[in-house]
């Protein structure tokens, strides 16, 4: 089966920072895997997905996303593939809260003319009706679709606008960090029912980052940070 990721001989540490370290010596993810990483609080989770989206490169081996050496390549293209290739749902959702929930799940697309293509062609009324479409989808009630601010919607409603801002164009990888967190357990189940059905309707391989490893029944496999990369910790020097 073809990979959507694949990890060779990856070690990195924070500039500065010689205290804590990650390496990776080999990780496949399968492409349409809906897969759960675990970690503790602290143990690299997030630090192994910003290698992943190319955010920060690392200080040795592949990174492959989809078939391309995120590390072989300048930052503009590192950019530029990750705008095209991947979606990411933030611990923090990151949206604009200025900005309407359309806006907000259009603005990859800004970066990323192929998968605009993706979006207008699966939208027939172009990007924006696609972006309704998400939003009706991941079960958004009419007046958070249309709010003027994405500021003024709940953080359930926030965390969804982010999934759909993730999901547009069918990039071919989905990172989700945390997306749970803020969510009771009933919430949390029919977030991963909606999460689930869209990334399968768009193809899309799903890694989806916890420390709640409760969550695992519900994902084709998960494994724990700790399986796949050596981990350094000693502190922080002052
Ligand atoms: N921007 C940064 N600069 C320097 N060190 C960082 C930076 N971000 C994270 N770290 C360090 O990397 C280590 C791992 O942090 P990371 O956020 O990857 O863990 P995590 O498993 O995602 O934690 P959590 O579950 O709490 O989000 C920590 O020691 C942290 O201090």
């Amino acid at each position: 089966m073809a990979e959507a990721l694949a990890l060779t001989d990856v070690a990195f540490r924070w500039p500065g920072r010689a205290g804590f370290g990650l390496s990776v010596p080999g990780w496949r993810v399968a492409a349409g895997a809906r897969l759960l990483l675990l970690g503790e609080s602290g143990s690299g989770k997030s630090t192994l997905l910003s290698l992943i989206c190319g955010i920060n490169r690392p200080d040795r081996g592949r990174v492959e996303v989809d078939g391309t050496d995120l590390g072989a390549l300048g930052s503009t293209r590192r950019d530029r593939v990750r705008a095209e290739r991947i979606g990411v749902v933030f611990q923090q959702f990151n949206l604009l809260p200025y900005a309407s929930p359309t806006d907000n799940i259009c603005l990859p697309l800004r970066f990323a003319p192929e998968r605009r293509q993706r979006a207008e062609a699966a939208g027939r009324g172009g990007a924006r009706a696609e972006a309704r479409r998400l939003m009706t989808a991941l079960k958004l009630p009419e007046e958070a679709i249309d709010a003027p601010r994405a500021g003024l919607l709940s953080v359930g409603q926030q965390q969804r606008i982010a999934v759909a801002r993730a999901l547009i164009g069918a990039p071919p990888l989905l990172i989700a960090d945390e997306p749970t967190s803020a969510l009771d357990a009933g919430s949390q189940d029919a977030f991963l029912d909606l999460l689930f059905t869209q990334c399968e309707a768009a193809g899309t391989t799903l890694i989806m980052v916890s420390h709640d490893d409760r969550l695992a029944p519900r994902f084709d496999d998960a494994i724990r940070l700790e399986d796949i990369a050596t981990i350094q910790r000693t502190g922080f020097a002052a």
